[in-house]
């Protein structure tokens, strides 16, 4: 885990840049939000009701995580370029020389077992932790030579969520586009949109303090998504979300690389990555051992294997017999 330095998009920084005036702005307008949002859900589902008094007809099979093919679509130029990425703490190298090119319409995945530095490279990428040395160039702007321009480019799910948790589901979307300067009626449209399909629509007027944790991953996306950001940058986002979610949330980010955006993102489940990723890289003690296509990097073999290969293989489970001695 990293300590994030601040940000100014949904984590909780040292010092919040949520000003007494947004955030009053935001409860005043928020009951509209949430009227507006409760009568869009409500003219959504009630054909959907409707129809479930219907026999039902047979439906694809929604936990089935899809993948669109990336030869199959039109992969443009580099969208996230990474050069010599570099952070010690301390004597620790967390992050060693890190270099990544990520093309438009890729769905990256970052795979690296724990404490390989996935969290901190994706950190330095989003523009939440300064590196001590490299560069990071998303759509050709430099994260850290124009941070307010990167951030409109990019949408971020950090690792440690640290989200303004008294604030509700409506609210912390609206800060969330307000933030991005999107005005009232699009705010609206777009909360009640990404609410619906995050399935959350219940939910957006109870506290994100409240939420279960797979809820505050769905509204943490939900808010990382707001201002239609060209790239999606996520820190495990699948993790605590139900396989059902799971699958709507693959879904949905399918089609958003389909029509041209890019994702990159971190997990921990290989085979899920291995289904729905186009391009992996596997990171191990903060360098890059392999990158590339899927099939580039796992070869014959799938990808736990190769990842198991280059983590450096499995732990004999031996001298552990005590705990097998129940001494109670
Ligand atoms: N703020 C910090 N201070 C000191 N060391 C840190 C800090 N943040 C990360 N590290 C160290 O940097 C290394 C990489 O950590 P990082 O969180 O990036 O790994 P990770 O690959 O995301 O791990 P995990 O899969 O367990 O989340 C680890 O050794 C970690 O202890």
């Amino acid at each position: 885990m990293v300590e994030l330095a601040p940000t100014s998009v949904v984590s909780v920084p040292p010092t919040p840049p949520i000003g007494p005036q947004l955030l009053d702005e935001a409860k005043s307008l928020v009951s509209s939000t949430i009227d507006a949002t409760r009568a869009r859900i409500a003219a959504r589902t009630a054909p959907r009701n409707a129809a479930r008094t219907q026999p039902r007809t047979p439906r694809r099979a929604s936990a089935k995580p899809m993948r669109i093919p990336a030869p199959e679509r039109d992969l443009g130029e580099a969208v996230l370029e990474i050069e010599g990425l570099t952070k010690r703490f301390g004597e620790q190298i967390a992050v060693d020389d890190v270099a990544l090119e990520v093309k438009q319409g890729s769905f990256y995945g970052i795979v690296g077992p724990n404490g390989a530095g996935k969290t901190t490279t994706l950190s330095m990428i989003t523009g939440l932790l300064r590196p001590d040395s490299g560069r990071v160039l998303a759509h050709g702007v430099d994260v850290w030579k124009e941070p307010a321009r990167a951030k409109r480019i990019i949408g971020v799910l950090p690792d440690a969520l640290r989200l303004f948790d008294r604030l509700t589901g409506a609210q912390l979307l609206y800060y969330s586009g307000a933030l991005r300067g999107l005005d009232n009626e699009t705010v609206r449209t777009r909360a009640a949109d990404l609410a619906t399909a995050f399935g959350i629509e219940d939910a957006v007027d109870r506290l994100v303090a409240d939420y279960s944790a797979g809820m505050t991953k769905k509204i943490a996306l939900a808010a990382a998504m707001i201002h239609s950001p060209r790239l999606l940058v996520l820190d495990e986002p699948f993790e605590s979300v139900d396989p059902v979610s799971a699958a709507n949330l693959n879904e949905i980010l399918q089609r958003y690389v389909a029509s041209g955006g890019t994702v990159v993102l971190s997990s921990h489940g290989m085979d899920f990555i291995q289904r729905v990723c186009d391009h992996v890289a596997i990171i191990v003690n903060g360098r890059v051992l392999s990158a590339g296509t899927m099939d580039e990097v796992r070869g014959s073999a799938s990808l736990e294997e190769r990842f198991v290969e280059l983590a450096g293989g499995r732990k004999a489970a031996e001298g552990m017999e005590w705990l097998h001695s129940f001494t109670d």
